[in-house]
């Protein structure tokens, strides 16, 4: 079904062309409809979307529910900012404290992952008194100047420099790092249990409970940042749940409100029982707004309705199974956790990218080297056996 036809997709991507900030590296695709886990472009080509907008799209696209209780809220009440009450942030709030790990009954509504990396490092700072933050190498937070700063990637942070002072980065899965690197000065620890955008690589129990048990001892709080494994992405409904582990922050995103932007940081007792966070510390124009959280409940909806965590770790086990069994040369490693998978290549990712772009899949890098597979959750079996054959095909 064509939806507009090869000269105005080609005018809308001149047109995009002519007036977008040049930042982003486009693949040659107007991607113009969704459902569930398929896209179509300008012409008409359905994709298996294997990117789900960098992890947003967890619940799948062009979903009834999200429309229905976007319209009902937005003939009611677009936006509220926070120094007025809202029914319908009330709601999500009790909501949040329900489903969040274990402590985490409090949160700051914000917009984007990295306005909650940025939000956290607030917070710690302000509990603690102190002001160093140790990040791990590989891991991303964002990309605004405070999240940017404890985000590894140097061809991404380097530009901007100076940053954040007092940002320090040890190696990811060692303990005996973080006990030298933590100080007296140390505010906070901020990890993601599985390092996305850095390649996939998952946290070991032990550097977690390790980790935990150090930054309690030291007076220090421990961040987790979820952005990308929160909401089921890796077969729990938060990757902590995989650990037993309770954070000081709890950063989120992406897929918290179905594809709608909106963020949130969890708040746990050594933050909220310090007695510094007061009025004024922090804020956000758009956060909290209705509509964002009207979507957000639905959301969760959606995902408890449809067991979709469970969906993600059983989907997932599958394909890493299939993937690990794949006798490739191309093929380093493969990792992962439910449907957050890596495949490490001993080449450039790139090429194999856009072959696969070419035969109807959509994936991400996650580095040079590694094809990052995030379909949504509600992707069906049939179209996981597909992504599966074409990657076979593909890396043979
Ligand atoms: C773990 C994590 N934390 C924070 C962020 C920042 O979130 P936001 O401000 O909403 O973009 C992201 C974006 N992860 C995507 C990076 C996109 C980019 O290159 O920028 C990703 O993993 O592709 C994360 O994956």
């Amino acid at each position: 079904m064509t939806i507009i036809d090869t000269t105005q997709a080609e005018t809308s991507m001149q047109q995009e062309n002519r007036y977008t900030s040049g930042v982003y590296g486009k693949r040659p695709v107007t991607i113009v409809r969704g459902e569930g886990a398929t896209l179509w472009d300008a012409e008409g080509r359905a994709y298996i979307d294997c990117a789900a907008g960098h992890g947003v799209a967890n619940i799948g696209h062009g979903r009834p529910e999200i429309a229905a209780a976007l319209s009902a809220q937005a003939q009611r009440l677009v936006t509220c900012p926070e120094i007025f009450y809202n029914d319908t942030r009330a709601r999500l709030l009790e909501r949040l404290s329900q489903v969040t790990p274990a402590g985490i009954e409090h949160f700051f509504l914000c917009n984007s992952g990295t306005e909650a990396v940025e939000g956290a490092f607030k917070f710690a700072r302000l509990v603690t008194g102190r002001t160093q933050i140790i990040a791990t190498l590989r891991g991303f937070h964002g990309r605004s100047m405070g999240a940017l700063s404890a985000t590894w990637e140097p061809h991404y942070r380097e530009p901007f420099a100076p940053l954040l002072p007092d940002v320090t980065h040890i190696r990811y899965n060692n303990l005996e790092a973080a006990e030298t690197a933590i100080s007296e000065q140390t505010a906070a620890v901020i990890i993601e249990l599985v390092q996305g955008e850095g390649g996939v690589h998952s946290a070991t129990p032990e550097y977690v409970a390790g980790l935990a048990r150090l930054c309690h001892e030291r007076g220090v709080l421990l961040i987790v940042d979820e952005v990308q494994t929160g909401f089921g992405r890796t077969g729990r409904l938060f990757a902590c749940e995989h650990y037993d582990l309770q954070p000081d922050i709890l950063c989120m995103a992406k897929s918290l409100a179905g594809g709608v932007p909106m963020g949130a940081i969890g708040l746990g007792p050594r933050v909220m029982e310090s007695g510094r966070v007061g009025r004024g510390a922090h804020g956000s124009t758009f956060g909290g707004n209705p509509l964002a959280c009207a979507a957000a409940l639905a959301t969760l909806d959606i995902l408890e309705r449809e067991s979709l965590p469970t969906s993600a770790a059983r989907l997932g086990a599958y394909a890493l199974g299939r993937l690990r069994g794949m006798r490739s040369p191309l093929v380093r490693e493969v990792r992962g956790l439910g449907l957050l998978i890596g495949i490490e290549l001993k080449r450039r990712a790139q090429p194999y990218l856009e072959q696969l772009c070419e035969r109807g899949i959509l994936a991400l890098p996650a580095g040079p080297n590694v094809i990052r597979l995030l379909p949504p959750l509600v992707i069906s079996e049939h179209q996981l056996e597909q992504v599966l054959d074409t990657l076979e095909e593909v890396l043979e």
